[in-house]
């Protein structure tokens, strides 16, 4: 068992099985009344919260611009405050401090307090509730007695006591009661496809990590299965309520490895009371490009590099470039010469400007005319001719337009990128650190899509390239032409419905449709926004980021505030880190430290012991481990006689898993893990193997749901962050394979599960993995 403060407290007390006179079931009867003042008291406050926000609706649309504003304020306010109160409905309360000096806290999701403003209820993430997750026997923290309180529905079913002073405890009067054990209970229980939150049993390992200062960098390496996730998650709660004002107005970016995983955890927060955070993949961070194509990870890896930050510079130095010989013009008749000189001095120029291409091209442009124009006037024989004028003639000529641009061309962040990849001879001569094999392998044909890996690509050509007037004019005109169609459409309205009364006019009517849309909140806009700069950045799996993936995200947040969260053995990406030193100095340099979670609170501890030795043997770089539970007949391994039997054989063990893990209730899920190659096998036994055992409709919904059925077939990639009450590992050999990260998605794989997995195999096991016995 973990050296944890709640495990490690003594307890006394009776077993936790109500009988008639029994003290639990007085002390369940008192606890019930706490809890049901609690949700009384939050019943009336959504009810008040409602209320006001029917009144700022009832006010309707009219009003000036400035009230408008300032009640769609108040309306999104209430709005939030009512999704809030809404969402800590599950497990409002969950525990009570009876204090040395005699007084009661209790904690729980939120704060409340009665309309005298007297405390009920203390936030979890409140300074005075710290000790609820801190407190030892060995340093009590003022604290007598740590109460746990489980309810389902409103109703209290258990109490768990920890006493932390004895002496305190006794001569305060207080009894204490021995549960199943909160931590334990929530440990053994059934999954669903949603993660949960820990708030009740946050351990203090984990809770020094939640509460860490906002400052700086700090980074959370773990092994699987000890709630790097959870943590994340729960500090991602605790800032924004320690760090309210700064974070409201900044935001707080969250990053997971894929979409998949973002569904998996998206109800934690919500459940802390908390939906103001964005978040989103690599692949998903750029408003405006969507990623619709996949690669090799070879390709990936060569595209996750450091040196594309030279690459992508070169690229764009590419495209301001002095011809190879003086340019001859002619403007209104008259010949002209654009000078290589001249084009050199005023490149030279524009670049110690140190602004980004596109903006510092109109710079280069008003240079270059400017010394035209003096030749212009020259053969104009006018030295006092208008220069406006001039200048006017030159921007208007053909030749001269051609002759600015090929020196300096104005270029999306798209077209920079994809010139890259289409047309070998631009990669070849921006990315000379490549060998040609490397070059030869990003070739691809104009059009094919995105993938994932462009995307810190395309972020990077952006912060080179900057804003493209030419961009903004399109988009400015584009504005005035909504405007005059919000102008008619109005003309429209008023004519036809007669409103108005002479009181408002089209103009009037057009402005409030163009600012009529709502209110939109910091995430809506931090998301929408590329050069937003957030106030902190949580990275999950962090390991898989690749350098070029860094630099987009430290864009994003240069006070370089992160909370960094992962585990360098289970890395797969081929360009992600197997060290933090190395793929966070760059970035970083020294100003980051590491915190370690050491504890597996998911799968068995056989299960783990097999799957670290498998890592050790495999030379991953494992860090300390060890497990808070284990269970009986955790791990089976299966020896199949031929290779065509793999998949029968996966597919009976998983029915066998369904028969025992899944429940009426809505939990328990199985999980088959196999190569990409013989997922169809896998996927067509499975199917068959389960409709003979439970009947082809009950075996459709249970493999319906994509990635929230109940029964799954997933590759290891995919099942990467996830967890499963069973899971059966198809020939964990071909898993490990020769590929660089063969060994990784193994051991990612092999600690998926909270209480069994069946390894079905016909090769021999890969070293270290057999059951511990
Ligand atoms: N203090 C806790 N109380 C209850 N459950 C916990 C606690 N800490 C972690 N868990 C549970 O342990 C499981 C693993 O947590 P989580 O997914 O956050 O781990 P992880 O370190 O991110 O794992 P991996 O690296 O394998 O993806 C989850 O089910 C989580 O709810």
């Amino acid at each position: 068992m973990p050296d944890t403060p709640q495990d490690a407290a003594p307890r006394t007390g009776t077993p936790a099985r109500p009988q008639a006179g029994d003290p639990l079931e007085a002390e369940l009867a008192r606890e019930q009344g706490v809890v049901d003042t609690l949700y009384g008291r939050l019943d009336e406050l959504r009810e008040a919260t409602w209320e006001r926000l029917r009144a700022v609706r009832r006010e309707g649309p009219s009003g000036s611009p400035q009230n408008r504003s300032e009640r769609d304020a108040f309306a999104t306010l209430y709005e939030d405050r009512v999704a809030q109160l809404r969402s800590v409905e599950d497990r409002l309360v969950f525990g009570r401090l009876d204090l040395a000096d005699g007084t009661t806290r209790y904690v729980g999701r939120i704060g409340l307090t009665d309309p005298d403003q007297t405390p009920l209820l203390t936030d979890w993430r409140a300074p005075a509730a710290q000790s609820f997750y801190r407190a030892t026997a060995a340093h009590p923290d003022d604290v007598a007695r740590r109460r746990h309180l489980t309810t389902r529905r409103r109703q209290v079913l258990g109490i768990e006591d920890d006493v932390l002073d004895l002496a305190a405890t006794e001569q305060l009067g207080l009894r204490a009661l021995a549960g199943e054990g909160a931590l334990l209970a929530s440990l053994g229980a059934g999954r669903t496809a949603r993660m949960h939150d820990i708030v009740a049993t946050i351990q203090r390992e984990q809770d020094e990590i939640i509460r860490a200062p906002l400052a700086g960098t700090l980074v959370v390496q773990g092994g699987p299965g000890t709630g790097k996730t959870a943590v994340a998650l729960h500090r991602t709660a605790y800032l924004l309520y320690a760090h309210r004002r700064q974070l409201e107005r900044t935001g707080v970016l969250l990053v997971g490895p894929s979409r998949a995983f973002l569904h998996y955890i998206d109800q934690v927060l919500p459940s802390l009371g908390e939906t103001g955070v964005v978040s989103t993949t690599i692949a998903d961070l750029l408003p405006g490009v969507t990623v619709t194509a996949t690669e090799d990870a070879e390709v990936a890896e060569i595209k996750g590099r450091a040196v594309w930050s030279r690459i992508l510079t070169r690229a764009v130095r590419a495209r301001e470039r002095v011809p190879a010989q003086d340019v001859r013009l002619v403007v209104e008749g008259q010949e002209l010469v654009l000078r290589r000189g001249d084009v050199r001095d005023a490149l030279g120029r524009a670049r110690r400007a140190h602004r980004p291409h596109n903006e510092a091209r109109a710079g280069f442009a008003r240079d270059v005319l400017g010394r035209i124009a003096a030749q212009y006037a020259e053969a104009l024989g006018d030295p006092e001719a208008d220069r406006a004028e001039l200048l006017d003639d030159l921007r208007r000529s053909r030749d001269v337009r051609v002759a600015v641009n090929l020196a300096w061309l104005p270029i999306t962040p798209a077209r920079l990128v994809e010139d890259l990849f289409t047309k070998p001879h631009r990669l070849a001569e921006a990315a000379p650190e490549l060998t040609a094999e490397d070059r030869a392998r990003l070739a691809r044909p104009a059009g094919s899509g995105w993938t994932a890996s462009d995307v810190p690509l395309l972020d990077e050509a952006a912060e080179l390239l900057g804003e493209d007037d030419a961009l903004d004019r399109a988009e400015a005109r584009e504005r005035a032409e909504q405007a005059a169609a919000d102008l008619e459409y109005a003309r429209q309205v008023l004519e036809s419905s007669g409103a108005g009364g002479g009181l408002v006019d089209a103009e009037t009517l057009a402005g409030r449709f163009a600012d009529g849309g709502p209110v939109l909140t910091t995430a809506e806009r931090a998301a929408a926004d590329r050069t937003w700069a957030y106030g902190h950045v949580v990275v999950d799996e962090a390991q898989e980021l690749t350098p070029m993936a860094w630099r987009a995200l430290v864009r994003r947040c240069p006070t370089r505030s992160f909370t960094v969260v992962g585990d360098v053995a289970q890395t797969t990406a081929l360009g992600g880190a197997r060290s933090w030193a190395a793929a966070l100095r760059p970035h970083f340099r020294d100003a980051w430290s590491v915190s370690e979670l050491t504890v597996n609170y998911r799968t068995p501890a056989t299960v783990a012991d097999s799957a670290l030795r498998f890592a050790r043997a495999a030379h991953l770089p494992v860090s300390r481990l060890s497990s808070a539970r284990d269970v009986d007949d955790a791990l089976r391994l299966v020896r199949v006689a031929r290779t065509d039997e793999l998949a029968p054989a996966a597919a009976t063990h998983a029915v066998e898993q369904v028969g025992e893990v899944v429940r009426p209730d809505g939990t328990g899920r199985v999980a088959v893990v196999v190569e990409p190659g013989r997922r169809r096998a896998v996927t067509d036994a499975l199917t068959a193997a389960l409709a003979g055992a439970v009947g082809p409709e009950r075996a459709g919904e249970l493999l319906q749901g994509g990635a929230d059925a109940r029964v799954v077939v997933l590759t290891p990639v995919e099942v990467k962050g996830l967890e499963f009450d069973a899971v059966v590992v198809v020939e964990p050999a071909e898993i490990v394979g020769d590929g660089r990260s063969g060994a990784s998605d193994l051991y990612v794989s092999l600690t998926r599960p909270t209480r069994r997995l069946v390894a079905v195999h016909h090769a021999d096991l890969p070293a270290g993995l057999v059951d511990a016995g």
